[in-house]
């Protein structure tokens, strides 16, 4: 069980745990969000299973490129975080509740002096505005040239109709990670690009099947994991026919430790393709409190519970 400090807050939160679960394999993470309960946690569990017992499919490519993730801090900061980062990507957390589309804009607007006019800019609004909304927030920061905008709504039909009244392409996180049918957001013709993650959708070969059946160009983003789980994240992203897009995989610079010594840190935008090992003494360094190490045993024996029960 690890706890690592975030640098600046992100999702709500400040600090991140997990728990590590080491097989023949290989090494898996287990970390879905506080506020998870034992169901949504299954396809977080099998991920983490499949990485220690199972097997991930073979790369076809041996670099990912990556963008930086910005979270919704002030401009100095998200100028500092960009610059810093070597990525010719940047997403932008915009939306944050309790803050003002003036914000996101003083931020995005960062960013792009950080990128200069050739870097790539996408927003994430985490379904935080409704199609109106969306739609005047979009038109003002497209200002910016954006790339894309990750998840403007929280519903299938609010992205359908947003994705027909604006002409930046709209991109499904939730509504494939989070739904009852991932296939939805493609029949329903609501996005142009598809965000996926490892752990929600139950693993590499569940990820793969999904983005196929899904049909659209795919962007692989984390969890906010430690390397190891950044590790499944990459093995997905290598093993993708194709990949158009700079992946969200670089957030490990957004903690302020990690579980092994040589962590997945862009370089020239970059993370190359391969499965480090945590190591003892950084284990030891981010090992979670007794009390949080018993509630992350009681909630895998929950995800156990469910799974017997089916
Ligand atoms: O995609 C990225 O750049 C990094 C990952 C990321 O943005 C997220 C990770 C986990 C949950 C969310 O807060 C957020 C997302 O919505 O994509
Ligand atoms: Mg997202």
């Amino acid at each position: 069980m690890y706890a690592i400090g975030l640098r600046t807050r992100f999702r709500g939160i400040d600090v991140r745990e997990g728990v590590l679960i080491e097989g023949p394999n290989g090494w898996g993470e287990f970390a879905p969000f506080a506020e998870y309960g034992p169901e949504e946690c299954r396809p977080w569990l099998r991920a983490a299973q499949e990485a220690a017992f199972g097997t991930w499919p073979a790369p076809v490519r041996d670099r990912i490129p990556v963008n930086v993730t910005v979270p919704a801090c002030d401009p100095a900061r998200a100028f500092e975080i960009v610059a810093a980062s070597g990525c010719r990507t940047a997403k932008v957390k915009v939306a944050e509740r309790g803050q003002s589309l003036a914000d996101d804009l003083a931020r995005v607007e960062a960013v792009r002096d950080a990128l200069g006019p050739a870097g790539r800019i996408r927003v994430d609004a985490n379904g935080g505005w409704d199609t109106d909304e969306a739609v005047a927030a979009i038109a003002l920061l497209h200002r910016f040239e954006l790339e894309y905008v990750e998840q403007p709504c929280a519903t299938v039909p609010e992205l359908a109709a947003v994705r027909r009244r604006v002409d930046v392409p709209v991109a499904a996180d939730e509504s494939i990670r989070r739904a009852e049918d991932p296939l939805l957001v493609a029949k329903a013709g609501a996005a142009d690009i598809a965000v996926v993650k490892v752990a929600p959708l139950g693993g590499v070969r569940a990820a793969l099947e999904i983005v196929d059946a899904i049909g659209l160009p795919a962007v692989v983003s984390s969890a906010i994991d430690t390397s190891v789980g950044i590790a499944a994240g990459v093995a997905l992203a290598a093993a993708l026919p194709e990949l158009p897009y700079a992946c969200g995989l670089a957030t490990v610079a957004l903690l302020h430790d990690d579980v092994v010594a040589d962590p997945f840190l862009p370089i020239d935008g970059h993370l190359t393709v391969r499965r480090p090992t945590p190591d003892p003494a950084r284990l030891d360094a981010v090992a979670a409190s007794p009390e949080t190490a018993a509630r992350w045993h009681e909630r895998i024996a929950a995800v156990e519970r469910v799974e017997q029960n089916r």
